[in-house]
């Protein structure tokens, strides 16, 4: 069914390009959010059917000419762990590759990252948790074991002068765990950052956080990590995630994952719903005067596009709010 799109109503442009709100009573938000897209990788990777190889090349193409800054766009990992992801050849060397748009990929080992970088990857991401559990659950080893293998990684990676990137999983809750103090993320966090990641990622994996465990979880990660350095990575299980964004704007940091039309999960994290909206992001930040390089309306296209493919109602509030089926 074509999705028809109404213009926003009039009410919803003023609250987007109102200036009034007194930001200095909720701390000084950033000028410039660079947004981190993940629907192509952290979006697609749980669905069940499996999306097909053009849709996925489309969905990029649609998030590049949206003017996203970094897209991620598949993952080297395993197709008996996660098929869904089995075309990543076919998928980086189909998408059209904008200038001044990164696309990195996710790399659990030398094997996936060498072939990230025989299919075309400038830069790559390694994955890592701050829960045991979660870790031998989603790459089948240990936290200890799973930094010997982003040794390789590594060095593998400044040979080839490819940036990495590092996420840190469970870093609100963990699925297997429960809680997770904010000392082993930042433990966790400190260690991929002394090994070269230039950016890591938080995520709360199952979206178990709240306003409070956000504050508590980034002040022990920014005392060892420079907060320019940090980005946060929310899912929404608990509506949560656009709150937790808020908390971490307005502790300095300045880097946001989300994913169009709300979509995903980690396989490994039953329960895990959908990340941050990008939709519900961008209209949170441009209400908020903060720049993203974003344009809204191809971005509601893009998250049509790809709920039209999966036959599914978006995620996000906004999106919901200025269509109608
Ligand atoms: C890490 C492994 C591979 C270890 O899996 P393993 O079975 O322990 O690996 P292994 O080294 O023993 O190898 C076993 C087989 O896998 C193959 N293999 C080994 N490596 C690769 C590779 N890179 N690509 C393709 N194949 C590979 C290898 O060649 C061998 O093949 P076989 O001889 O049996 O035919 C596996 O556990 C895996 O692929 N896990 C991926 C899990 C995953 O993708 N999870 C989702 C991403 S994380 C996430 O979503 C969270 C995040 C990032 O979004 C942030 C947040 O929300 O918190």
């Amino acid at each position: 069914m074509a999705t028809v799109r109404k213009a926003l109503p009039r009410r919803l442009v003023g609250l987007a390009s109102l200036r009034c709100v007194n930001t200095s009573a909720m701390g000084t938000f950033p000028k410039w959010v660079k947004i981190v897209e993940v629907g192509p990788r952290d979006g697609l990777q749980n669905e069940k059917n499996i999306v097909s190889t053009p849709v996925k090349i489309k969905l990029i193409d649609m998030l590049s000419e949206a003017g996203l800054p970094v897209i991620e766009a598949t993952s080297f990992v395993s197709p008996k762990w996660v098929p869904q992801m089995a075309d990543h050849t076919e998928v980086l060397k189909g998408i059209q590759k904008f200038p001044g748009i990164n696309y990195p990929v996710l790399t659990p080992n030398v094997k996936g990252f060498k072939e990230a970088v025989a299919a075309g990857a400038k830069e790559v991401s390694i994955f890592g948790a701050a829960s045991e559990l979660f870790t031998k659950k989603n790459v089948n080893c240990s936290i200890e074991e799973s930094f010997q293998r982003f040794d390789g990684v590594m060095k593998a990676a400044q040979t080839a002068s490819i940036p990495v990137r590092g996420y840190v999983s469970c870093a609100l809750g963990c699925p297997y765990e429960g809680k997770v103090s904010p000392a082993k993320v930042a433990e966790v966090a400190k260690k991929l950052y002394s090994m070269g990641c230039y950016e890591i990622s938080l995520g709360d994996t199952i979206g178990v956080g709240t306003p409070g465990l956000m504050k508590d979880m980034l002040s022990a990660v920014m005392c060892e990590v420079p907060v320019a350095a940090l980005a946060v990575h929310c899912h929404d299980t608990y509506g949560q995630a656009l709150a937790n964004t808020l908390v971490a704007l307005q502790m300095g940091v300045s880097v946001v994952d989300s994913s169009v039309a709300g979509l995903g999960g980690c396989p490994y994290a039953q329960g895990a719903s959908g990340n941050l909206a990008t939709e519900d992001l961008v209209y949170m930040l441009t209400g908020l005067g903060i720049h993203t390089g974003v344009n809204f309306q191809k971005l509601l296209e893009a998250g049509d596009f790809i709920c039209q493919a999966l036959n599914r109602k978006t995620s996000s509030k906004v999106a919901q709010a200025t269509c109608k089926l």
